[in-house]
């Protein structure tokens, strides 16, 4: 019977093993792995091996070159077991192998294939002190931490850990399990001294315990931040619908896009005007909505699509209709009217809505702006109106860049936003009082947004594309034609409005401005009835002026007082009022002006000339002393230059004609200062007409004879004495009128301006056209009926 004693396994081991090279990690004793061989070579070798003892040496490839050689194998390596072998179908092997010890590589014995050597095996030492225990306690101590972290480890140390007796064999396994490089594996294989092995396995596992710590900080991280962005996406779409329950916009930001981009497509705009609204939307969509540019940007896109894009439709309106309502809404003002209805006219034959400005010129409160709104009403259009009286800016009216904090676009691109069409009627007031300073001219840029050239393709600095302004109706007005640029006039159909003699007044009173007074104030139409006389004298005591301003103001006053004392229970609803003039100075106060006209020409050394401002036609009383001393003419009363020449050419003239006429001697100069004087010395004066005026005077001073009454004069003088003509003949007739003057001589060359006035201002009235200065003194001195050689009674 065969001896039957047991052999531990190490005996056994041979001295002369095959070497499998091996590509991977190596292999540490007491480790039960499967390994793959599909090298025919190993093939042969793991065969002979298996048929054999049963032993491999296994060693890891220094470099993984292939075709290897024994200099590329490592010299320790791990002596195995072949414990199953598996054919596979390919050829290979599939081999479980033991592996039991180290050893070292003494000598290659065949270093062809199968590869064979002499190995002398290496035992562990110093493997039972008291550093090696404090280690391998250490070890496992820390190995239970790390199997904590991460079950992969726990896993494989519960199934293999279990029969490691070895402190060596601890540091082994460890070794073997831990994700360190290959050539430190090797290291720690080659390492005898198990003291030293341990070491340097807690070293490695050290590391890994760090490496493992980031890991975890890192996955925590991560982990905080998915769930904060998923916590408030989750929150966002709660927002969401709650808002959407509730019908409240979404994102601001979004909504506002969505906004604008359903209003840019319905606009379908082209070319340029598309391109640069297509790019600021691209900027808005990535901006972040706090940023100060969002709102700027977002400004911007509103401005753009608030203006009206669209052509607009064609003009329908009845010419019959729009006559209807200038009348309706205006007394008088014949002329303007039928100039605007001829406008209108020639509008609708041509069909051309564009370049179209008017310009209606007069004084304050003659009616320029309601006309204008008339005007809109008849054709059906939106009124916008603005001033650009004493407006020194120009980008007031075309706007800032965008660069500039707070920039906006100018009047025209803020009225459009307003009216919401591209053909409204646009009001530009105070055009006669535009300034202009070092931040532009305002009335070039006015110009250029009137230009029918130009302003097809109208740039604002703010909006920075071109707009079509040229459907747009310009009505603009002014006080005086004098300071109006030239350019602008010509381009304007230029129509005048003159002022209201008494008579218009009280209508205009009557139908317009009493009822609407009442509404205002809270009175009821039937409790208020005034008399003609009230009326005129409130005209005439408190307004007399070109327009009917104060006139309204006035009423208004007397209604206010009349609602106070309704409230205050001194009269009761159901009372009646008819002011007469007790009543009217009562709440007014004295009149400012008295019945008469308070300006009389009727002491020798005065006369009564006419005058033409801003403020419509007034009358200019002149007067004139002379002074015993020595020879001398002086003026005051606030003249302009013009003025000033055409007073010395009167008193030359009428120093030569006095002493032809022998009405004084030329010793009588030499001992007399005369002087001559224009009151209301506040007021600036200026222009050629009242030359005749003022010759008038200083011979009426010459002769100490007064000139006839009610007679008013205007005419420019030359220095040969002719009579030159004079300008706004129609506002002086009104302000003679006002003044009760019968009698107004004329120059000759004004004769035709007398068609433009209407019957019932001339009526009463005695013209006296003249051609030189000899003419006016036969009249000026006359008594009683004159014959003129034209009247209108
Ligand atoms: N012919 C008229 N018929 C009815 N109302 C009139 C007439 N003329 C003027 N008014 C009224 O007088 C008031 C002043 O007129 P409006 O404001 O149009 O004057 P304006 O010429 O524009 O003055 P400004 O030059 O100061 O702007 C308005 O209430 C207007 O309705």
């Amino acid at each position: 019977m065969a001896d039957q004693t047991i052999v531990p396994i190490e005996q056994l081991l041979p001295n002369k093993l095959f070497l499998i090279p091996l590509m991977g990690r190596p292999i540490f004793p007491g480790i039960f792995t499967p390994v793959m061989v599909n090298n025919q070579d190993d093939v042969k070798m793991v065969e002979e091996a298996y048929a054999g003892d049963g032993f491999l040496g296994i060693c890891m490839l220094e470099t993984e070159n292939d075709p290897h050689g024994v200099s590329d194998l490592y010299k320790v390596g791990t002596v195995a077991r072949i414990i199953k072998k598996i054919n596979l179908p390919d050829g290979g092997l599939n081999v479980f192998i033991s592996t039991l010890k180290r050893f070292k590589v003494r000598k290659i014995v065949s270093e062809r294939s199968p590869l064979l050597a002499i190995v002398d095996y290496l035992d562990d030492t110093e493997d039972d002190t008291f550093e090696v225990k404090a280690l391998t306690r250490a070890l496992i101590g820390e190995m239970k931490e790390i199997s904590e972290n991460n079950p992969l480890f726990s896993e494989e140390m519960r199934l293999n850990m279990i029969n490691i007796d070895h402190p060596g064999k601890i540091a082994d396994f460890i070794a073997s399990i831990l994700n360190i490089e290959k050539q430190d594996q090797q290291r720690i294989l080659e390492m005898q001294n198990v003291r030293q092995r341990m070491e340097q396995v807690l070293v490695f596992i050290k590391k890994e315990q760090e490496l493992l710590r980031v890991q975890k900080k890192i996955q925590s991280e991560i982990n905080n931040r998915i769930e904060k962005t998923q916590r408030d996406y989750f929150l966002r779409e709660e927002l969401k619908a709650i808002k959407e329950e509730l019908g409240m916009t979404t994102d601001a930001k979004s909504s506002d896009y969505q906004k604008f981009k359903e209003k840019i497509e319905a606009f379908d705009f082209q070319g340029e005007i598309k391109e640069a609204v297509d790019a600021e939307m691209e900027k808005f969509a990535l901006m972040d909505s706090n940023s100060g540019e969002y709102i700027v940007t977002r400004n911007y896109l509103e401005t753009i699509v608030n203006l009206p894009w669209k052509d607009p439709d064609p003009e329908s309106w009845d010419l019959k209709e729009a006559r209807g309502i200038l009348d309706g809404d205006h007394y008088g003002l014949e002329d303007v009217k039928k100039r605007i209805i001829e406008y209108l006219a020639v509008r609708k034959l041509r069909r051309d809505t564009k370049g179209s400005i008017i310009l209606l010129v007069g004084p304050p409160g003659v009616g320029k702006t309601s006309v204008g709104k008339s005007i809109a009403r008849a054709m059906n259009k939106p009124f916008f109106r603005f001033s650009v009286g004493g407006m020194r800016d120009e980008a007031e009216i075309k706007g800032h860049r965008r660069t500039y904090i707070g920039a906006m676009p100018g009047k025209i691109i803020q009225g459009l936003k307003i009216v919401k069409t591209k053909s409204p009627v646009f009001m530009i007031d105070e055009v006669d009082k535009m300034g202009s300073s070092y931040q532009g001219d305002p009335s070039s840029a006015l110009l250029e947004v009137l230009d029918p050239e130009q302003n097809v393709s109208f740039r604002d600095h703010y909006l920075d594309l071109p707009y079509d302004l040229s459907n747009i109706l310009f009505i603009l007005t002014a006080n005086t034609l004098d300071s109006i640029p030239g350019p602008l006039m010509d381009r304007a159909e230029v129509i005048q409005l003159s002022g209201y003699i008494d008579t218009e007044k009280l209508e205009i009173a009557k139908k317009y401005l009493v009822p609407r007074s009442l509404e205002k104030n809270g009175l009821k139409k039937n409790q208020v009835k005034y008399s003609n006389d009230s009326l005129l004298f409130i005209a005439n005591g408190y307004a007399r002026e070109a327009g009917v301003r104060n006139f309204e103001k006035n009423l208004d006053k007397i209604h206010r007082k009349f609602a106070t004392e309704i409230v205050f229970g001194e009269k009761t609803e159901k009372d009646k009022f008819a002011p007469d003039q007790e009543l009217i100075e009562k709440f007014l106060g004295k009149p400012i002006f008295r019945e008469d006209g308070g300006k009389k020409a009727d002491i020798p050394g005065t006369a009564m000339g006419l005058a033409w401002t801003s403020m419509g036609g007034d009358t200019l009383i002149i007067e004139a002393i002379a002074n015993a001393g020595k020879e001398g003419f002086s003026l005051t009363g606030q003249m302009g230059d013009v003025m000033k020449e055409s007073a010395s050419i009167a008193w030359s003239w009428m120093k030569r004609y006095a002493i032809a006429e022998e009405i004084v001697t030329p010793e009588w100069y030499e001992k007399h200062l005369v002087h001559l004087h224009i009151p209301e010395g506040a007021t600036p004066k200026d222009g050629p007409s009242a030359g005749i005026t003022m010759a008038i005077a200083l011979l009426s001073l010459l002769k100490d004879k007064p000139l006839r009454s009610s007679l008013a004069m205007t005419g420019e003088l030359s220095l040969t004495g002719q009579v030159l003509p004079i300008g706004g003949l129609k506002e002086k007739t009104i302000a003679a009128r006002r003044n009760g003057i019968k009698d107004i001589i004329i120059p000759h060359q004004n004769i035709r301006d007398l068609d433009d006035i209407p019957e019932h201002i001339r009526k009463g009235i005695s013209f006296h056209p003249v051609q030189r200065m000899e003419e006016v003194i036969d009249i000026a001195f006359s008594r009683g009926k004159i014959q003129p050689k034209l009247k209108d009674e």
